[in-house]
């Protein structure tokens, strides 16, 4: 058995938990060993009754004090107790657990840990765990114990204990990394790293743990990079493109003008596609602050020098949503310029048809999805390609796209904010740009953090600023209920809402697991103003542009990572009008609330990212990760902004001592490389 074995082959999983396995993305043994826990529960050190805070899971230590009570129904008995320290009396009650009637005794000693929630402004701590005598917790203390994500059918149990048989061969695998390297910058073996990632004994192990393979997670990252780097020397830039009056035009005419900003970048970019070399280049820039219109204008100049322009958005409701406002454009401005929109979703027979409009020149703009780098897409003379952060490209797809023409140019859009420094390392492969300015008629948004009880007042807020013409968001964490997470239900809610707001009020729900047709129409509708208010989970998040939409409201603000907040929020103040964001949340802990804190001070995304960093410190690890940037499994760029900078520093040096990972030191570490390239389709991600 190795790590390529199936999972069936360890002991317990039959046809159906391998099912389940199979659904969750795990298929073999070195599957199950790298699917990192997503949080740890830790038992603490007791606190006293006193520092008790709502809605968090604390330990305390005192005795039973008066007489334990059972009532509520038959099927549901409550059994009530009160605990006693120097502090204060907390009330503690279980469910269906009678019996402990008979256990608890007056003056008793215990450790009980569980959530504390307050009800009618009492304290009550809910169903905890009972230790008893308290020394039977000195076991426990100081542990961490790990907690999955699961999917419906499975247990945390489950995963576990599969966890726990696959470990049983890792001692078979052996180490990418070189003992020197690992030393040189003080990183534990992998055995010990996934033993101590999963089931740590204290957080002194699992800090170590963790941080040797967030390492190696960026080292590939970085080394994938550099290769693609080398691989793209700077092309000689085979078009010729000159600068064109229409686009003077065609900005004299905007509703708008340019801010220094966009002014800088956009001159950066002509002087590039009429340069020498081929572009390839990052526009850095916050929510809204106006990238989109820079992009289109560098499509355009593509288009007017006779060339094509391709445009790949990350989901087909931003590629229409592109379509029709480039379409809008073209059309008021009387431009001649023909646009083609090309998607997954669309009929075999359109597609063919696209195919040959593109193939044939009719059209110079082309919008879409993933479609777009599909090998049956060929284009005339692709002069220029732009993408988000998600879909960089690689060398070998550049060249694809090329046909048997130039290697076009690239332009990256994002609104991630990472300080230069680490730019520099996770973009190794592009020049950025940066707009770091917001455009002038914007009014900076208001923003509130409030409590479930502020709920009716938002509604009626929301239903004002509707009959003022404008529309609303509101954001629910997840579309399935789980019972883990007492998450708002997006159908649900949008239903209750209906009725909470009335017929008048066009309401709609948005989620992932919708088709696509019907996704755009609902964003059609909603771009429309035929829906006033979209109750949606964070499939909007990216880069939806409804700049009559004025109001968001977040529901569970403190289950989402303020940078993803930053981005939601970003949804709202695109317009001339005065907007808002709400953000509801249903915890009361002193950290959240400055958490949420530094949202409503600030709404900027480099300030917000920063300060946040700060208030958790890079060693907080246990909480929300902040970013799904890049997708990396456990590495997490902005808190691990140092281990990003030393991955890059040992690439250097790797690859300086052999650059193609051929010897026998860095032979493993090649084959990850390669697995990584080809298995993360890296010439699509990077
Ligand atoms: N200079 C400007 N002055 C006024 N409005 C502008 C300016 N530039 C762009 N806009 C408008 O601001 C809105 C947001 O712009 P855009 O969609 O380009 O932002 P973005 O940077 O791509 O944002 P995101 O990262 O959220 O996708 C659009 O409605 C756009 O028309």
């Amino acid at each position: 058995m190795n790590e390529q074995s199936e999972i069936r082959n360890l002991k317990g999983i039959g046809a159906k938990t391998e099912e389940l396995f199979h659904k969750m993305g795990i298929f073999t043994i070195g599957d199950l060993l790298r699917y990192y826990p997503r949080g740890y529960d830790v038992y603490e050190e007791p606190v006293s009754v006193g520092e008790l805070e709502e809605g968090k899971i604390s330990t305390v230590k005192g005795v039973i004090y008066g007489r334990v009570q059972v009532g509520g129904g038959k099927r549901m008995q409550i059994t009530t107790a009160y605990v006693k320290d120097l502090t204060g009396t907390l009330k503690v009650i279980w469910f269906r657990m009678p019996f402990l009637r008979n256990t608890l005794k007056q003056g008793m000693p215990v450790i009980i840990r569980g959530r504390v929630v307050s009800k009618k402004d009492q304290l009550i701590m809910e169903h905890p765990e009972l230790f008893s005598p308290p020394d039977s917790y000195d076991k426990k203390c100081g542990t961490l114990q790990p907690i999955y994500p699961l999917t419906a059918g499975m247990t945390n149990n489950a995963v576990a204990k599969a966890v726990k048989g696959a470990m049983e061969y890792l001692d078979l695998v052996s180490d990418d990394l070189p003992k020197d390297l690992r030393l040189r910058y003080h990183l534990a073996e992998y055995n010990y790293a996934i033993r101590g990632i999963h089931f740590p004994l204290d957080k002194a192990e699992f800090y170590h743990a963790r941080e040797r393979l967030v390492f190696e997670e960026f080292l590939v990252f970085v080394l994938a990079l550099r290769r693609t780097r080398e691989r793209n020397e700077r092309a000689e830039n085979g078009f010729v493109i000159k600068r064109r009056s229409e686009i003077d035009r065609f900005l004299a005419n905007l509703p708008y003008e340019l801010t220094g900003a966009q002014k800088r970048v956009w001159e950066q970019i002509q002087e590039e596609m009429c340069g020498k070399l081929v572009m390839s280049r990052l526009i850095q820039g916050d929510v809204g602050s106006g990238k989109t219109i820079v992009a289109l204008l560098a499509l355009l100049l593509a288009a007017l020098n006779g060339y094509q322009g391709a445009m790949m958005a990350p989901t087909e409701v931003l590629a229409k949503q592109h379509y029709e406002s480039i379409i809008e454009m073209l059309e008021k401005y009387q431009i001649p310029v023909k646009t083609e929109l090309l998607t997954g979703s669309m009929t075999a027979k359109e597609k063919r048809e696209a195919y040959q409009r593109i193939a044939a020149g009719e059209v110079q703009i082309v919008l879409g999805t993933h479609a777009l780098i599909q090998e049956k897409v060929e284009y005339q003379n692709l002069a220029l390609v732009v993408t988000d952060e998600q879909h960089r490209f690689g060398v070998r797809q550049r060249e694809a796209l090329a046909g048997k023409g130039q290697i076009p140019h690239i332009l990256v859009m994002s609104a991630t904010p990472i300080p230069r420094t680490l730019a520099i390392i996770l973009y190794g492969d592009l020049d950025i740009s940066v707009i770091d300015e917001l455009p002038a008629n914007r009014l900076p948004i208001k923003n509130c953090v409030v409590d479930t009880s502020y709920r009716p007042t938002a509604y009626r807020f929301m239903q004002k600023q509707v009959a003022e013409g404008r529309q609303c968001y509101v954001i629910c964490p997840m579309v399935e209920e789980s019972e883990a997470m007492d998450a708002e239900n997006v159908l649900d809610y949008a239903q209750l809402l209906q009725s909470e707001m009335g017929d008048k009020i066009r309401i709609a729900a948005l989620h992932g697991r919708m088709k696509q047709a019907e996704k755009d129409e609902i964003m059609g509708a909603f771009a429309k103003n035929e829906i006033q208010v979209l109750v949606s989970t964070t499939v909007i998040e990216v880069g939806i542009n409804v700049p009559n939409a004025t109001v968001i409201m977040v529901e569970n603000a403190e289950r989402f990572g303020l940078a993803q907040l930053h981005q939601l929020r970003g949804r709202v103040g695109r317009g001339r009008h005065q907007s808002y964001c709400i953000f509801m949340s249903g915890s009361k802990t002193k950290e959240t609330k400055k958490r949420l804190e530094i949202l409503n001070k600030s709404n900027d995304g480099f300030f917000i990212a920063n300060e946040d960093l700060k208030l958790r410190g890079p060693g907080d690890l246990f909480g929300i990760r902040q970013s799904g940037l890049m997708d990396f499994r456990i590495g997490d760029v902005f808190q691990d902004s140092e281990l990003l900078k030393k991955a890059g520093e040992a690439s250097g040096e790797i690859l300086r001592e052999d650059p193609l990972l051929e010897g026998e030191k860095y032979k493993l570490l090649g084959e990850k490389l390669a697995a990584y390239i080809s298995g993360n389709n890296l010439e699509t991600t990077l």
